[in-house]
């Protein structure tokens, strides 16, 4: 049987959400192992001034592809962009590409989505559901179609706390609701949405649950294999170790622990933290294009591509690692040292937001007042609140995942395959994988030079500096207020300081008895 680059050989590949973190991965990984690939058809739109082809050219110079542009320098022929709204009818293809399309594509990925977690419910539906049926729609017209690989979310039956790898019934019939929601004032869809979604967190994970339901019922005869990654986390080896170029998920959480902005957090210590590298995630969804138009099982597969029943990790641990690795690798012009907790408890959690969070922003906004500068902190606390607020769901609860169709794959590759497609997470290392992470989303988030640690480290010290000397002068002031002017407190001070001297000279005492 054809290894899977051999399969891939002379294909041409259709991908949406190509310009996303999870569709760059992919076709990087695509061009460098299976460079007989014969093309990559990638849905595009303008975006932010930027034309489709600015955007691709853009794309392309960028650092994730350095490997690839090693080995073909040429590689970019191989990119075919195609312009598409995914939210406009028809997606916005034009009919000459329809064409292209219908008569060459052999295999479909379809990456596109909305991941917000506060998108409206109208359009999250557009982009998640109806465009996922309108792809559909366009690839039972591909005449040399072999497969159809849909990427949706672990989450998006989080209301069950067993997952196993099957479609689930949807909370409602998609097509009920996209009828519904048509004729539907905005302002009535904002109000109905609690109700709408219900034991789900938000319209993403609601709309991602409605989107299987509908490539189920509208696959056809297609080779349907759908991917259900858990929090897609940095790249653990490929192209090379702790790839991220984005916010979401725990990076921005990393990041703003790294520049000892966020201090507290909600999250269970003992809660399975079920992060899986992109890179895994790329390799799982390469084997299961190949598996699934050479093997074409009968029924669409789901594979929930996660490690927390295979190799788990908990929050905690993942606390103690990042503030480990921001310590000696230091982001650059940090707000305080790093130094954040996660606690589950809503009490402790409030009190620490509001002495570690709200006070500093507070006290270093009167400061930026104070020397003609614009007060920002408070504006940033803000937003951070906004985003943890809307991840805690995630990082204070447990799931189990069932991985059969995972380990499956697995065994269905050659040795050669296994390796080059790695997706085993039981030889993932977590501290190292963790550091690796952190350390990505200082040089390719936040694009700092990691010659400048030193001089971030020295900004550490400057922070502990002003901060020992605030905590004297606070000291000095509550002595003076109260200390000063009270004969109690003034008797309660010397009291303490008695039993401190005599604790000293009693253990100073044991311990010369003992030598
Ligand atoms: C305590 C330290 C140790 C840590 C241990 C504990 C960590 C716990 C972490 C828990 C994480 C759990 C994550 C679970 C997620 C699972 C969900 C299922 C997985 C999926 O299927 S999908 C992927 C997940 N999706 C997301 O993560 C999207 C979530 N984001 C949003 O919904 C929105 O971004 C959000 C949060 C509502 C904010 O919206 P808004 O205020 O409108 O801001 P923008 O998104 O428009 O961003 C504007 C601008 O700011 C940048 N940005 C975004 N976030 C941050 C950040 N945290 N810090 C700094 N900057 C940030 C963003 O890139 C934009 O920049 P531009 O230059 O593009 O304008
Ligand atoms: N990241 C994660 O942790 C996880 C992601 N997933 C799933 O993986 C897939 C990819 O996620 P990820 O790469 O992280 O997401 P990104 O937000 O990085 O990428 C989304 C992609 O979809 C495209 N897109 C969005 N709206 C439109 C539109 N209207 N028309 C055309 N294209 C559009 C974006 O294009 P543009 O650049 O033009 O905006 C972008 O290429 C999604 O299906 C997501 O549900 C699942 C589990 C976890």
């Amino acid at each position: 049987m054809a290894s899977i680059s051999e399969w891939y050989a002379g294909k041409n590949v259709l991908i949406t959400g190509a310009t996303g973190f999870m569709g760059k991965v992919l076709m990087e990984k695509l061009l460098r192992s299976c460079p007989d690939v014969k093309a990559l058809y990638i849905l595009v739109r303008p975006k932010a001034g930027q034309s489709m082809s600015e955007r691709v050219q853009d794309m392309m110079m960028c650092k994730l592809f350095d490997r690839v542009r090693e080995d073909n320098p040429d590689f970019h022929q191989k990119i075919i962009p195609i312009s598409s709204e995914l939210t406009q009818p028809g997606l916005a293809i034009s009919p000459e590409d329809v064409q292209t399309l219908t008569s060459c594509i052999n295999i479909v990925f379809h990456c596109a989505a909305t991941i917000r977690f506060d998108e409206p419910l109208k359009h999250a539906l557009q982009l998640n559901v109806i465009a996922t049926q309108q792809l559909l729609s366009l690839a039972q017209q591909m005449q040399h179609l072999q497969a159809f690989i849909h990427i949706s979310t672990a989450y998006a039956n989080c209301n069950r706390r067993h997952i196993d790898e099957v479609i689930y019934p949807p909370p409602v019939e998609p097509k009920k609701l996209i009828d519904s929601l048509e004729w539907m004032d905005d302002s009535i869809i904002c109000d109905i949405t609690p109700r709408l979604i219900g034991d789900r967190p938000n319209t993403y994970t609601y709309t991602k649950a409605l989107a299987e339901c509908v490539v189920q019922q509208e696959s056809g005869k297609l080779n349907i294999a759908i991917i259900r990654p858990s929090i897609v986390g940095a790249s653990w080896q490929e192209p090379f170790p702790g790839w991220i170029d984005n916010f979401n998920g725990p990076s921005g959480i990393f990041i703003a622990a790294g520049k000892g902005i966020l201090r507290t957090m909600r999250a269970s210590n003992d809660a399975v933290a079920d992060l899986i590298p992109v890179d895994v995630v790329i390799n799982l969804t390469l084997a299961a294009g190949w598996y699934t138009a050479v093997h074409r099982p009968k029924t669409a597969l789901v594979y929930n591509c996660t490690t927390g029943g295979i190799n788990p990790f908990h929050w905690g641990e993942i606390e103690h690692h990042v503030m480990s690795t921001f310590k000696r690798n230091p982001l650059e012009q940090a707000f305080r040292r790093p130094n954040a907790n996660i606690t589950s408890n809503y009490l402790i959690n409030q009190y620490w937001i509001l002495v570690s969070h709200k006070f500093p922003a507070l006290i270093y906004d009167l400061f930026l007042r104070l020397s003609g500068q614009k007060p920002q902190m408070m504006r940033i606390f803000n937003r951070l609140h906004k985003a943890i607020g809307l991840l805690a769901y995630f990082s204070s609860q447990d799931w189990e995942w069932n991985s059969d169709n995972m380990n499956m794959l697995m065994n269905q590759l050659s040795a050669d395959d296994r390796r080059t497609f790695n997706f085993d997470v039981r030889q993932l290392n977590w501290p190292e994988y963790i550091e690796n992470y952190c350390i990505g989303t200082k040089k390719y988030v936040l694009n700092e030079d990691m010659s400048d640690i030193p001089a971030a480290r020295q900004h550490l010290r400057k922070l502990r500096n002003i901060r020992y000397t605030f905590n004297t002068v606070l000291l000095v002031f509550i002595w003076r207020v109260f200390i000063a002017r009270s004969q109690m407190a003034r008797n309660i001070w010397y009291f303490v300081v008695s039993l401190c001297y005599k604790f000293l000279s009693y253990f100073r005492a044991s311990s010369t008895l003992t030598q």
